[in-house]
Parts: C-alpha cells; sequence; structure tokens
C-alpha cells in the first residue's frame, strides 16, 4: 500500500493531493488518483452563484412538510393510499428489488455513499444525540470489508466521525466541502491518516464562523433554536421552535444571511443551512470521489447513495444523470425524488448493507 502526500495551491483553494491505494480484502485494489487533475475540471465552474438568499411563506410551508410524521395507516384517504401506491410503483423498494440491483452490479465495483441523517441514525429532537447504533455500526464497518464507502453529510467532519467512529470510511463532511481519506493506517491507508483530499470553501472560514457568532446571540431571543457549527457551513434548527415563531426565525436568519452576498441558504429537515455560494454540493462530492478512486469515466464501478435529505437529491440527479448506480432514498411518505429505489428507514437502510454483504460473501464463494 502506497500513500504520497502533496499539498497544492489552486486559485479557489488549498487542496491536499494524494495517491492512495486501497486494499479491500475481497475486492479487487484500488488506487485513488492524484487528485489535482480531478479538481482542475470540477473547479472550472465552482465560482459563485449570484444572488442573495430569498426565504419566503413557502420555504416555512415546505419545511414544514420536510420531515413528516405522517405515514399512511387504516385512516388515510384512498387517494393517500393511491397516491403512495403509485410512488412505490416508480420507486420500489431497494429490498424488493435486491435481486435486480445485484445482478447490475455483477463485474462492477459497488462503490456505497451513505448519507448519516435519517439514513444511518434516526431523526431526533437534539441533534448532538443523534447516535446510531452499534447494529448499525457493524453494518457499516462489514460493507466496508467488501466496497468502497463514503458518508456524505452535511455535519462538519470531527461531529460525523465522533458518531460512525469508522476509520476505514471516506467522509465528505459539510456538504461535501471537507472531504477526507480513511485514516485507518492498516487497511486503507497505511501511513498517511485522514488525508485532506478536498477543502474547496476554506477561504469561507471567517465568514462562517463570523455569522455563526451573530446568529448565535441573535437567535437566544426565539426559545428552541438553535445553530449547529458544521465547519464550513451552518445549520439553524427549527425542530424545537414553536412553529408560530417559525417565520420570525426564517425572517431572523434571513437578515443576517442577506448581509454576506458569498452566502446562501438551502434548506433540510426542519434546518436552514447557510452555504458558501460555490457551486460545490453533494452530487460534486461524490463524482469527486469516483474519480479520486479512479473510476471517473469508468464502467466498471455501480455507484450507490442512499439518503433522506432534500440536500441527497443533487447527488440522486448526478447518477440519473450519468446513468449509472442507483439513488436511494429513505422515506416513508412520497416525495419529489430523483432516486430509483426507497428505503423506509434507518432500519431498512440496516438490511440493505447486511444483504449486500451476504451476497457478496455467497458470490465470492462460488468462484
Ligand atoms: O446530510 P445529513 O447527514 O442528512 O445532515 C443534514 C443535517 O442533519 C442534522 O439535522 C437533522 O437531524 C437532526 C438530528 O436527528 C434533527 O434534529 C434535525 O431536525 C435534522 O434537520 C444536523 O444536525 C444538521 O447539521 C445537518 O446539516
Amino acid at each position: 500500500m502506497t500513500n504520497q502526500n502533496v499539498v497544492a495551491s489552486d486559485e479557489k483553494s488549498v487542496l491536499s493531493v494524494s495517491w492512495i491505494t486501497v486494499s479491500l480484502p475481497n475486492s479487487p485494489l484500488l488506487t485513488l488518483r492524484p487528485v489535482v487533475s480531478v479538481t482542475r475540471k470540477l473547479l472550472k465552474n465552482l465560482e459563485t452563484n449570484n444572488g442573495s438568499p430569498k426565504i419566503n411563506a413557502c420555504w416555512v410551508d415546505s419545511m414544514r412538510a420536510s420531515s413528516p410524521t405522517r405515514v399512511n395507516s387504516p385512516m388515510a384517504s384512498l387517494s393517500e393510499t393511491d397516491k403512495h401506491t403509485s410512488w412505490i410503483a416508480r420507486h420500489p423498494s431497494a429490498l424488493t428489488m435486491f435481486d435486480q440491483i445485484a445482478d447490475a452490479s455483477l463485474g462492477k465495483q459497488i462503490v456505497l455513499f451513505l448519507d448519516y441523517d435519517g439514513t444511518l441514525s434516526p431523526i431526533v429532537e437534539d441533534p448532538d444525540r443523534a447516535f446510531m447504533t452499534n447494529e448499525m455500526r457493524e453494518a457499516v464497518r462489514d460493507a466496508a470489508e467488501y466496497f468502497p464507502i463514503a458518508i456524505v453529510t452535511g455535519r462538519c467532519y470531527d461531529k460525523v466521525y465522533s458518531f460512525v467512529k469508522l476509520a476505514g470510511l471516506y467522509y465528505a463532511g459539510s456538504h461535501g466541502m471537507d472531504i477526507k481519506g480513511p485514516s485507518k493506517s492498516c487497511t486503507h491507508n497505511k501511513g498517511n491518516h485522514n488525508p485532506v483530499l478536498f477543502q474547496p470553501a476554506s477561504e469561507f472560514l471567517p465568514m462562517i464562523e463570523e455569522v455563526y457568532k451573530s446568529l448565535e446571540e441573535k437567535t437566544k431571543s426565539i426559545p428552541g433554536a438553535r445553530v449547529e457549527n458544521n465547519k464550513f457551513c451552518l445549520s439553524v434548527h427549527f425542530r424545537c421552535v414553536d412553529e408560530k415563531s417559525w417565520d420570525a426565525l426564517a425572517e431572523l436568519v434571513r437578515s443576517v444571511v442577506n448581509e454576506y452576498p458569498k452566502l446562501k441558504l438551502t434548506q433540510g429537515r426542519k434546518v436552514l443551512e447557510i452555504r458558501p455560494t460555490i457551486k460545490w454540493d453533494k452530487g460534486r462530492a461524490l463524482e469527486f470521489l469516483l474519480e479520486a478512486l479512479g473510476y471517473a469515466n469508468s464502467a466498471d464501478v455501480l455507484p450507490v447513495y442512499i439518503g433522506d435529505d432534500r440536500t441527497d437529491e443533487d447527488a440522486f440527479k448526478v447518477l440519473r444523470d450519468r446513468g449509472q448506480g442507483f439513488g436511494i432514498v429513505v422515506s416513508k411518505v412520497p416525495k419529489e425524488t430523483n432516486a430509483s429505489y426507497s428505503l423506509q428507514d434507518p432500519t431498512e437502510v440496516m438490511v440493505f448493507l447486511r444483504r449486500l454483504v451476504e451476497w457478496k460473501v455467497a458470490l465470492l464463494r462460488r468462484r
């Protein structure tokens, strides 16, 4: 296993350029390519989006719907049941369709991209307590023996690593703005712990810190409001705020962010997220990692991205546009999605990961 690390400076960011040979015990040796070529292409269009953030009533309304608690029940109206049936027909369960997914991967390397909140851990009120279960950790760890895995999350790297605690994975924190390689010295990355692969938003760190302090101070007036510092981006949590105060909180966030034309707002599950306006998202992070793994233009890979959030749609769309791999949306209720398949909740995600491992083990035994 080899590893060299070079720090290169680019017009927009400082890159750590790595050559990493990744050995998975039961799959072909993978070599991470020098990522400078990757970044040149991907950085080409990284300049900021124009326009200041806009929040209106629609945002708040759609946030109300963004983390539904409603599931189909005997009380649900027929039209809701019909909607669900029609949605499932378009996005069938990845468990029901497991054999088709497995068949599509024959002769290809599956690479798994996993969102964290709502995918590996259940959604809870306190973001600091969104722990994944030991069973889930085991399922991810076992899957990582056979498939490269990247955790792609809005959380900052340190926080998500403190939850996942698996050294052999890739992590794309801060919505892909902080990409790090495996820190496990024995399997994935001998001799170089935690190489930073890509941080396209380094220049925004002081601005994000300033906005964090400002929002922390100003949101004190709204009970239940919470600002989470995700390093290259921020989350303002609405979940524990009385819905009557949501408009006021959204307006307050808008007024602060409006002072920073280089920042934009996006929306997640009862959360508003403040991010640099660079054109970088979970989809770009997926492309970056695939290219870094040597699969940029390869037909020999089957990327599978599992996520529950609006921000995961960028990655689903990339897969759809590439015509390669599958997006799997985690949801109990119908929602607009670019994903091909669905899973209901983190428990089903765990079952899916276990089935992948069982299938791979059986396949290797047959050889
Ligand atoms: O990309 P993800 O891994 O899905 O992270 C997105 C945001 O997830 C977290 O917030 C969400 O989960 C919380 C804990 O269950 C929940 O309280 C909150 O309402 C959800 O929006 C995280 O706290 C955010 O910082 C992430 O951006």
